[in-house]
């Protein structure tokens, strides 16, 4: 299949830097009148001295509805909505709970889930409106539990805890490494050489299956891997870490000789379990004043706390360790983008640590989560394996290698990335707090709202998406069959803008080898007999664990 991949378009490509494929004709210029008229006006609020410059006032004006007149959800004294919320399976199902809310109250309604009282937008034109009013230094609901812990340790935290020009300062020199074409180009061969050493690892474990299971139940068992989300997010830090540091981490052993080197594995595998127990339990807190569970030590904040010390300590030594050994070793280490952001101006070791640190935290979860989801609707779906793997082979040749330069042609991988993300955005919910009012669907919306842009509403929503509870990559593939422009801010997995990830293009290229190299690998099966559901850990992760059935492509 040929054709060109459409909406490529999720980050502000005005204000980051040197990007590589703009496709950006179709989207928004921030400073663009594209809104229906409603949402023209901006209302002075009383709290806000400087209307937004747009600030017109027009005959729509009489039309807006004040802030109170906000759909909400019936809800009853003390304990407010949280019973229904609970009926629905809490906070790991708020997802559902949400999407039942739109469908009730509509595209932008108004919640207070236990200590959050949050607007939420089920609405891509809404949603365009928040970004394009983000400001300069826009603002996002950091976890109460987080402030509450960053606070009690006075740890320095990362991207994802700065605000104002501090945030701008550093998000201007990490866009310089991640989002920056000519850097990441510098580390393709290093992802791809990770991603070969999965596959050789990978191709082991399902032929021990296999010699393991010859005198057991041998359908059940061939091929069978089992441990998919820990192989995932070895491949996932190992990714990162060979980029940030130039030089192997160890993750993912590819022989004995490197499995007796290090014994770096274990502490990865303890790392994770960290970071997962750490989402687990700043999850729980979502329905809970987690002031409240820190003034009475409840047993999730005792939990969250020890995780979260556990995973910050054990992040620090590993930071800490691979800086040493890439100054210990100068002719690997300079290779690493770890050099770049000890240059940047005015930076410390101890900021970059911290920097490096929550880099860890937002790339191991989000990628393999990604990736997992879209191995798993690949398995589900087998007749986008066959038309991959006739792409691919028509760029490489049969059994070819896959290499940088391939990336770009490979569309219907690039669909299945971006379709696989609007099912399951591993976000399923952006927030912003905006610094000026706007209105939004009509309703007054006053400066400092939380507001909540509702992913995984709009990404299923048959308004944006004709089938939409269907897998279907191509819709993402512009060719002669398709040339249907996509609404962009209905699909916002890497949010949008100058906060949007800075980890996008790191993980689009780590996913588009993986899954490309994978498919020309193996045949995969689902190793589950049902359909797995989501459960949110702040997160989309699977409620239980996916297992694959790797067949390899010779004897299929
Ligand atoms: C498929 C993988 C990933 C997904 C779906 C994802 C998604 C997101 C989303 C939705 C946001 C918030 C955007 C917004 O508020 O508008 C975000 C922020 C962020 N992401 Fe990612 N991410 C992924 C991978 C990564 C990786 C690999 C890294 C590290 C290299 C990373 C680092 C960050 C950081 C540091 C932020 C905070 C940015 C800021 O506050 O300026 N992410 N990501």
């Amino acid at each position: 299949m040929t054709g060109t991949l459409l909406n490529d378009n999720h980050s502000n490509y005005h204000q980051l830097n040197h990007l590589p494929d703009k496709l950006n004709h179709i989207d928004i210029n921030r400073n663009n009148n594209y809104l229906n008229n409603s949402d023209h006006n901006h209302l002075h609020h009383p709290h806000h001295p400087h209307p937004h410059p747009n600030h017109h006032f027009n005959h729509h004006q009489q039309s807006v509805k004040p802030f109170d007149e906000l759909p909400t959800p019936k809800s009853y004294p003390i304990v407010g909505t949280t019973l229904t919320l609970m009926a629905f399976g809490g906070a790991a199902h708020l997802h559902e709970y949400c999407d039942s809310r739109h469908k009730e109250l509509g595209p932008i309604y108004r919640e207070k889930l236990g200590p959050t009282d949050c607007v939420f937008i089920a609405d891509s034109s809404m949603a365009q409106k928040v970004y394009s009013n983000e400001g300069r230094f826009p603002n996002h609901l950091v976890p109460e539990a987080w402030t509450i812990y960053n606070e009690m340790t006075g740890i320095k935290r990362g991207l994802f805890f700065m605000n104002g020009p501090e945030w701008e300062k550093r998000r201007k020199g990490l866009n310089k490494v991640f989002l920056c074409q000519p850097v990441i180009s510098d580390y393709t061969d290093d992802l791809n050489q990770v991603v070969t050493d999965v596959i050789a690892k990978w191709t082991n474990v399902v032929e021990e299956n296999q010699f393991n299971s010859s005198f057991k139940c041998k359908h059940q068992q061939s091929g069978l891997l089992t441990q998919l989300e820990r192989e995932l997010y070895n491949w996932s830090i190992e990714s990162l870490g060979t980029m940030i540091f130039g030089r192997r981490l160890g993750c993912v052993e590819t022989s004995d000789e490197l499995k007796c080197k290090t014994n770096k594995i274990e502490k990865v595998h303890l790392f994770v379990q960290c970071v997962q127990q750490l989402f687990v339990e700043s999850a729980k807190m979502t329905l809970l004043p987690a002031r409240l569970a820190q003034r009475f030590n409840l047993p999730v904040w005792q939990r969250f706390m020890e995780a979260a010390g556990q995973a910050l300590t054990m992040a620090r030594g590993y930071v800490e360790e691979n800086i040493a050994a890439s100054r210990d070793d100068p002719a690997n280490g300079s290779r690493g983008v770890l050099e770049m952001l000890l240059a940047q101006p005015r930076i410390d070791q101890e900021e970059v640590i911290s920097i490096i640190v929550d880099l860890f935290l937002a790339a191991a979860d989000t990628t393999s989560h990604a990736t997992q989801w879209a191995l798993y609707l690949l398995s589900k779906n087998p007749e986008y394996q066959q038309k991959i793997l006739e792409q691919v082979e028509s760029v490489v040749g049969k059994n070819g290698t896959v290499q940088a330069e391939h990336l770009k042609h490979f569309t219907l991988v690039k669909g299945v990335i971006k379709e696989t993300l609007r099912l399951y955005p591993v976000a399923p919910f952006i927030s912003r707090k905006l610094d000026r009012d706007i209105v939004l669907g009509g309703y007054q919306i006053p400066a400092n709202s939380l507001l909540a842009i509702s992913l995984y509403t709009t990404g299923r929503d048959e308004k944006y998406w004709p089938e939409a509870k269907s897998f279907k990559p191509e819709r993402w593939v512009r060719d002669e069959s398709n040339r249907k422009i996509i609404n962009s801010h209905a699909s916002l997995p890497f949010g949008f803008g100058i906060r949007s990830c800075v980890g996008r293009r790191v993980a689009e290229v780590q996913m588009q080898f993986l899954l490309s190299r994978i498919i020309q690998k193996f045949y995969l099966e689902p190793g589950n007999a049902e359909d797995i559901g989501i459960k949110l850990r702040m997160i989309t992760t699977p409620e239980s664990p996916i297992h694959l059935r790797l067949i390899k492509r010779s004897t299929v």
